[in-house]
């Protein structure tokens, strides 16, 4: 697009026409952004803001007349309207009552009172340039050079192979047919070069208009042209036949045959119709169209943005682009400067409008805003396929012998240009939000395949989903829950409380540690290898987390337990990975949600959704996972790697595929010995949770029985529930029993062996009914 040069001169003054203007005109005449209805009455007192008259160095195209004496004319205090300011002497302090006139025998002088620009040096301007690449993006990533290369190899192959298989049944029967016409056309050719087939038409028209002596003066020049062109048609006839000649006579037959099909294949293939070629195409390739500022500026101004328009309507080039439209991976970037008022926002929410607009499919149309630069700032990429359809590169994890390590970034998912964007899942939280079917889970499952491979990761799922497609992961999962069952609900429960636990003694064992050996107070690569702290990575997934959150039984406890982990688990390498259909503040609490550090949006529906899953105010800079189509499944923004939140497409790994990543976890865990949990078979001891010793208690006094000895009735429990009471003494159950508020004191009571009878520490029914009863 040619940017118009013939803009409005701001920097220049506007000339006062000489004529003595009215002083309702003389206001005006100034500049057509001072309306008529704010200047002053020209009796209005005098303006004592600025005594002096001096221009005070407001922008706008504002001139004064020079040398009047008026002192009046100003604008209200407020307004925004460029006051007329008269070029004037000092004046007394006294207002001056009495008519305006200007004086039509003084000249009026315009005086600018927009500053002359201040044109930045050479060196200013260079060094707030921003330096364009020395080198090509795609040549400075091994990752894209190798996969051009492998793409230049594969072509190559499927070329070769297409054309191979149809040269000798295809190509060579249907060139050595299409020859005969080939040569025929060429006779026909050389023919009427010869006899000047071309000049016929004018010879003809002479000899119908009898116009004679022109007739026979063509007719000459004919037979000259005829004479000169014989000769080399006969010199090439009487060559080729000594050729054919010489062949016949000196080459064996297949030779002769060999050369005369090969001749017919060349003169077959060359002499074919452009729209009947003999080789068909091994590809189907179809380009897409380029995209100009003209396509561009078309489809803003179809977006109905009233401000947008307006300015357009005003000046065509309103609309920026302050560098060119250029390639930018498949397909082309557009860096483009809104006209005033006007948001990347604003267009970004209407992204099916603009792809509509720019004649592209929704999936190849990814507008997005640059804060760094200005609020107005638009950065359009369109690709040249739909970035849901296109086809993903092979996920490098997904490969056989793939290990991963979780303090390291790993790739995550591919940009729109087809580039891997990776995640560090070590000292990070994450929240996946969006509407349902967007793609969480198989976001969610793509991080636990990748902390999968990673032997020393202790991993937790829970698919609250209940639909098992966490299931594939259980073979290396230390905790494994599916459902929202009471009974599996109070498993997890349990995990989470010793995980809890687990959070605390990792605190206490950083604290203990010298600063020489952890100098940030945080789990390293070097403290996980040592076995002795136990301090390895621990990844815990949790898919629909509201199930938990919302739950009325244990909801608060579990709660707290995920706000706990999400703040000071990363630095104690403890990652908790939390995903929700419904981003609200109930199924992700805030406490959660505000302190995640990665965070995915697929598409939601609103505002709110949108900045409760990747921050505040995103939505407003123009990060707005609201413009995803239903179509653009397991695509979302993802924040927090790297400082811009960006586009991204995770990995999707079919039940299948996934169990045979799983399989190599599970080898390489094996060979670590680092199976444990569930995937060891162990189970957890949900009885010893459930340990009730107040009813227990109450449980082991027998008919008649008033008062225990604490000896008597701990005997008795371990008889009830060895699995729980073995071994457990009178203190064991004075802590059990302490927070129900009741207390050992001295009971009378006989031994059964000595029948001997004595005061000891012990309990009494009524204390513990008493106690039991308050509880419930
Ligand atoms: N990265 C991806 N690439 C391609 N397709 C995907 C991707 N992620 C998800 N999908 C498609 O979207 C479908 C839904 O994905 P998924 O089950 O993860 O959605 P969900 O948001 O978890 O749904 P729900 O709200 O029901 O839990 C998948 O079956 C798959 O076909």
């Amino acid at each position: 697009m040619t940017q118009p040069a013939d803009r409005p001169d701001r920097d220049h003054p506007v000339e006062e026409p000489m004529t003595t203007p009215t002083p309702d005109a003389d206001d005006r005449s100034v500049n057509d952004l001072t309306p008529a209805s704010a200047t002053t009455p020209a009796n209005t007192p005098a303006d004592t803001t600025n005594p002096t008259g001096v221009n005070t160095g407001m922008n706008g195209d504002v001139t004064t007349p020079a040398n009047t004496t008026e002192t009046t004319h100003g604008a209200a205090a407020g307004s925004n309207v460029v006051p007329l300011r008269p070029h004037t002497e000092i004046v007394p302090d006294a207002a001056i009552d009495g008519e305006i006139v200007d004086d039509p025998a003084e000249p009026r002088r315009p005086v600018p009172v927009d500053l002359p620009e201040d044109k930045p040096s050479w060196w200013e301007q260079i060094s707030e340039a921003t330096a364009r690449p020395l080198v090509a993006s795609w040549l400075r990533s091994g990752a894209e050079i190798r996969s051009r290369v492998v793409f230049l190899l594969r072509y190559a192959a499927h070329v070769t192979t297409f054309h191979g298989l149809r040269l000798l049944p295809v190509y060579v029967p249907v060139a050595v047919f299409r020859s005969f016409g080939a040569v025929l056309r060429g006779l026909r050719r050389v023919r009427d070069w010869v006899f000047d087939a071309e000049s016929k038409p004018v010879r003809m028209t002479a000899r119908d208009r009898q116009e004679f002596s022109q007739y026979m003066t063509l007719r000459e020049a004919r037979n000259d042209a005829v004479r000169k062109r014989s000769l080399p048609v006969l010199l090439a006839v009487l060559a080729l036949a000594a050729v054919v000649v010489l062949a016949v006579t000196y080459l064996p037959p297949l030779w002769n045959w060999t050369l005369l099909v090969a001749t017919l294949v060349v003169l077959g293939w060359r002499g074919a119709p452009s729209d009947r070629p003999v080789v068909s195409r091994a590809v189907n390739a179809e380009r897409a169209p380029k995209l100009t500022s003209d396509t561009i500026i078309t489809a803003l101004g179809a977006l109905g943005i009233g401000e947008l328009n307006k300015a357009l309507a005003k000046r065509p080039d309103a609309v920026g682009f302050p560098n060119p439209i250029s390639r930018d991976g498949d397909g082309w970037r557009a860096d483009i400067d809104l006209p005033p008022g006007v948001t990347a926002g604003d267009v970004i929410a209407k992204r099916e409008e603009l792809s509509s607009g720019l004649r592209r499919q929704l999936g190849c149309v990814w507008p997005e805003g640059d804060m760094s630069v200005h609020e107005g700032r638009l950065v359009l990429w369109v690709g040249d396929k739909d970035m849901a359809r296109s086809k993903q590169p092979v996920w490098p994890l997904g490969k056989p012998g793939a290990v991963v390590d979780l303090f390291r970034p790993q790739p995550f998912g591919t940009d729109q240009r087809g580039r891997w964007v990776p995640v560090t899942l070590m000292f990070a939280s994450v929240v996946i939000g969006a509407m349902p079917r967007m793609g969480k889970t198989v976001t969610l499952r793509e991080l636990m395949l990748m902390a999968a491979l990673d032997p020393r990761a202790v991993l937790y799922n829970y698919d609250l989903k209940g639909t098992g497609d966490l299931a594939p992961l259980a073979p290396v999962s230390h905790a494994y829950g599916v459902g929202d069952d009471p009974e599996d609900l109070e498993r997890m429960v349990v995990e989470m409380r010793e995980l809890r636990e687990e959070l605390r003694r990792r605190t206490k064992v950083i604290r203990s540690l010298p600063e020489s050996v952890c100098p940030d107070n945080k789990v390293t690569p070097a403290l996980a290898a040592r076995q002795d702290l136990r301090l390895g990575p621990i990844v815990v997934a949790v898919d629909e987390c509201q199930v938990w959150f919302e739950h009325a039984e244990y909801g608060r406890e579990l709660e707290e337990i995920c706000t706990d982990l999400v703040k000071r688990g990363p630095a104690l390498g403890i990652t908790l990975i939390a995903a929700t259909q419904r981003p609200d503040a109930k199924s992700l609490p805030t406490g959660i949600s505000a302190n995640a550090i990665l965070r995915f949006c697929l598409k939601v529906q609103g505002q709110t959704e949108n900045d409760m899953v990747l921050g505040t105010s995103q939505y407003k800079s123009g990060v707005r996972a609201t413009m995803f189509a239903r179509s653009d499944r397991g695509i979302g923004y993802l924040a927090g790697e790297g400082d811009d939140a960006k586009i991204v497409r995770s990995v999707y790994k079919d039940g299948p595929e996934a169990k045979k990543i799983v399989s190599g976890a599970r080898l390489l865990r094996e060979q670590a010995g680092t199976i444990t949990g569930h995937a060891a078979g162990e189970s957890v001891d949900i009885d010893a949770e459930r340990l009730d010793p107040l009813s227990d208690t109450l449980a082991v006094f027998q008919r008649g029985e008033n008062k225990l000895w604490s000896d008597t009735i701990v005997t008795r429990l371990a008889e009830l529930r060895p699995r729980s009471y073995e071994g457990w003494s009178p203190a064991n159950l004075a802590t059990a029993l302490k927070p129900h508020g009741v207390k050992p004191r001295q009971v009378w009571d006989t031994d059964p062996t000595t029948g001997k009878g004595s005061n000891r520490n012990g309990y009494t029914r009524d204390a513990l009914t008493t106690a039991k009863n308050n509880r419930e």
